[in-house]
């Protein structure tokens, strides 16, 4: 049977990140893609314009009706807008009995408008870091879920022990915004085995959009399809390189990376 794969996260009208990003990633790589939606978007490659949260009845139906009918095999969680959105989604999964998790902690998007309410922060740590397989934090989210300041590599490594250390199975701590490594885009994966560096090439490319939810969602499809974490991480890296190199020109912002590319068999001539 062909894996079916949830999202539980916010959506984006401009399609480059969010529910629109988790469910272009689950198509080209083929698995069943589902998805609760806690909150609507107005957002598009410039920025947010708006964000209008779902009742916690509409969330619960959601689960409830996916929990019913399909077997997943695989989750993410990203933007859950405030704390009792987030206690309602963990509630569900624990409930629904649904792994492996990653979580995708959003707290900021790329223009700088805050996608979730300081206090659902505490909830995330108390509520959902326990239930996590993977965390991806990028670094401003790592700064916040480890309490303390990253530099350099050393504190890369060590905020990624801490966040683990809060229950979390295993975390990516993403490099996105890493100002040490101007040519390399360098994530540094943490289990309780070891450290793992995933290092690629960085593109100077405003074209990001949705980057870090894509990754994600590359992640789970991995994970429901039986691979392995780190085999998995090193997959989903792979194919959001060569999504951001191809990102198509769209919109007049940070525009969307080119899901296209994560077909196996993509074209890119
Ligand atoms: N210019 C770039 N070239 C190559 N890889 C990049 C670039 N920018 C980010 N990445 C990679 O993209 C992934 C997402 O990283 P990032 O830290 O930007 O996440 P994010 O801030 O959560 O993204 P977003 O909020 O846009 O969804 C990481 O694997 C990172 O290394
Ligand atoms: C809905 C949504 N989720 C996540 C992000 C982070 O990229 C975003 N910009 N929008």
């Amino acid at each position: 049977m062909r894996p079916q794969v949830l999202t539980i996260a916010g959506t984006d009208s401009g399609g480059g990140a969010g529910i629109q990003a988790d469910l272009k990633t689950f198509e080209e790589r083929d698995v069943f893609g589902m998805s609760v939606v806690v909150a609507v978007t107005a957002q598009n490659t410039k920025g947010v314009q708006g964000v209008y949260p779902l009742s916690i009845e509409a969330i619960e139906a959601q689960m409830r009706s996916i929990a019913d009918d399909f077997t997943v095999s695989a989750l993410k969680t990203g933007m859950l807008v405030d704390a009792e959105r987030v206690e309602t989604v963990a509630d569900g999964i624990r409930r629904f009995v649904w792994r492996p998790l990653v979580v995708d902690p959003v707290m900021v998007a790329k223009g700088g408008a805050h996608l979730v309410a300081p206090e659902a922060i505490e909830s995330i740590i108390r509520n959902l870091l326990p239930l996590a397989d993977l965390i991806t934090p990028n670094t401003p989210e790592a700064e916040v879920l480890a309490e303390m300041t990253i530099r350099s590599d050393e504190d890369r490594e060590k905020a990624a022990k801490k966040i683990m250390m809060r229950g979390a199975r295993a975390v990516l701590l993403k490099g996105g915004h890493d100002k040490n490594h101007p040519d390399k885009a360098r994530d540094c994966l943490a289990t309780k085995d070891r450290i793992t560096w995933f290092t690629a090439n960085r593109y100077p490319t405003p074209h990001t959009h949705g980057t870090g939810c894509t990754l994600s969602s590359l992640i789970t499809a991995e994970l429901a399809k039986g691979s392995p974490l780190e085999k998995g991480v090193q997959t989903a890296k792979d194919l959001l390189t060569r999504a951001i190199a191809h990102a198509p020109e769209i919109g007049h912002g940070h525009g969307p990376v080119s899901h296209w590319s994560l077909r196996s068999d993509a074209n890119h001539d």
